[in-house]
């Protein structure tokens, strides 16, 4: 038995933890990893699995995905003190959400707004969405909201409902419906704001209605623009995409603050629309400023369909409000939490990120067998990738295959460090503390095939396992 170095900062904690290392067939390279005991809960604590906390209503299906045997998930009201990963869809994350054991975050749908990513950035904690999974239902219930906005039906079904109470539906039914006349969408133009998975849809399946298509997105990948029409008028700013539309849909994500996306629908794009233009929000309600928005639908024929209520617009009479609907589909709902685990079980069993919002892609080839696999988040600055490597070469140990990627102020690496010669743990639990304490690091995994385990983390520099 080895008294390891254990830092603590929680009071509550102050006794040291005495950790079993045994010889390298039954690794516990971990060193205490899995314990966690500063942050409470040991009682609860699986050893041996990874522990999945979720908020919202997951999908069976998608949680189906992770195999009983190796992840525990624990739904928003079970304790998960020493959760490994987070799944959600539109709970607003709090920090204090997330214990520091979390390595990872997944929101099973697109939008992260309703996560602090720049913070989780700074913790060393990858997000990750689910880019395209919910777009068909998104983009069929903007179609629907064109019709919505065109029709009347809202209000011919509220009519029919009255008429019907009194007993009058059969009655009226022919000389009311004059109240409730529309036009068509054959014709008319559709401007598309973001043609992203759900926008590039949108006017694909528009133009096959007979709409005119103008688009606007500054950052179109090209994945995208292959789902594109070809007859689409690409325009070079939002005014000139709406200028003359009928019908305009907004589909990019909302961002705060600077250089952000808070509401770029306002006074200025707005003042460009048409005064019968029918403005359909499925992204953000935030990306649309209520008052412009309620000076216009004030002053003209235009209307607002939208997923989301806002106080100024919620009930405006030409306004028409859904429960945040565009993603609830079962087929959905079934794709991004499906997507989310396996993302997330990618990342917790091999290191490999993709489809982070705040993450470099970056993926290595399979760990050779016998190898461990070293992962290190730091911050990206020069000479802490040399340090890292100096600290293999002084305990010897040969760094078999690695990758360094970075995105912004965050650099993130994947080793594979050869076992041979080493048939204990010592130089491994040694080298992940000088890596783990290196200036600028933020925190290490080992990975060797044990769920749940391996962890270090370097807080304002205090070793925590
Ligand atoms: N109502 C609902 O239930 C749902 C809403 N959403 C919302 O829709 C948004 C878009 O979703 P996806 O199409 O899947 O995302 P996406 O990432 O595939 O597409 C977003 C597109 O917007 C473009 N863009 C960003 N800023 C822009 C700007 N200022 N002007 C023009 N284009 C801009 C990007 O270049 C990108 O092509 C999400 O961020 C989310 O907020 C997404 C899914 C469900
Ligand atoms: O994917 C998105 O951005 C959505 O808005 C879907 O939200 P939901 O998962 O339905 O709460």
């Amino acid at each position: 038995m080895i008294l390891s170095k254990f830092a603590l900062k929680s009071k509550q904690f102050q006794q040291p933890v005495r950790v079993a290392m045994r010889a390298f067939a039954d690794v516990e390279v971990e060193h205490l990893a899995g314990k966690w005991a500063t942050y409470g809960d040991l009682e609860n604590y699986k050893q041996g699995k990874y522990q999945i906390k979720t908020f919202n209503k997951i999908s069976p299906v998608g949680l189906s995905r992770f195999p009983d045997d190796e992840y525990d998930i624990r739904d928003q009201d079970k304790e998960a003190a020493n959760a490994h990963a987070i799944l959600l869809r539109s709970h607003k994350l709090q920090e204090s959400d997330v214990p520091q054991t979390v390595r990872a975050i997944a929101r099973c749908g697109a939008g992260t707004n309703n996560i602090p990513v720049p913070r989780m950035t700074e913790l060393g904690i990858p997000v990750f969405n689910t880019p395209g999974a919910n777009a068909n239902a998104v983009k069929e219930l903007v179609l629907c909201g064109m019709l919505l906005g065109s029709r009347r039906i809202v209000d011919g079904v509220n009519h029919m409902k009255s008429l019907g109470e009194q007993g009058l539906a059969r009655e009226r039914v022919e000389k009311d419906k004059a109240m409730f006349g529309g036009r068509e969408l054959k014709g008319k133009t559709l401007a598309v704001i973001g043609l992203g998975h759900i926008g590039s849809m949108t006017a694909r399946d528009a133009e096959s209605l007979g709409m005119k298509i103008k688009g606007y997105d500054p950052g179109l990948s090209v994945g995208s623009a292959l789902k594109l029409p070809n007859t689409i008028d690409l325009a070079d700013s939002m005014a000139a995409a709406v200028a003359g539309a009928d019908y305009i849909s907004i589909n990019i994500p909302y961002i705060k603050g600077e250089n952000g996306t808070h509401g770029i629908i306002g006074k200025d794009v707005i003042s460009h629309f048409s005064p019968d233009a029918v403005l359909l929000n499925f992204a953000r309600g935030e990306l649309v400023d209520s008052e412009a928005m309620k000076e216009f639908l004030d002053s003209g024929n235009g209307r607002y369909v939208s997923d989301f209520p806002e106080d100024l617009l919620w009930n405006h009479e030409n306004t028409i409000i859904l429960p945040h609907l565009g993603a609830s589909t079962e087929e959905a709902e079934d794709a991004a939490a499906s997507m989310a685990a396996d993302t997330i079980i990618n990342f917790l069993e091999t290191g490999t990120i993709v489809n982070s919002v705040n993450f470099p892609n970056t993926s290595l080839p399979d760990r050779p067998e016998g190898a461990v696999r070293f992962t290190v988040v730091n911050s990206n600055v020069p000479g802490v990738l040399a340090k890292m490597t100096e600290a293999f070469a002084a305990e010897k140990l040969n760094i078999l295959q690695q990758i360094n990627q970075s995105r912004g102020d965050i650099a993130y690496n994947v080793l594979d460090i050869s076992t041979e010669g080493h048939d204990d743990v010592l130089s491994f639990k040694g080298v992940q503390e000088k890596i783990t304490m290196i200036d600028g690091v933020v925190s290490t995994r080992i990975i060797y095939g044990t769920p749940g385990k391996g962890y270090a983390k370097n807080i304002e520099g205090v070793y925590f396992i």
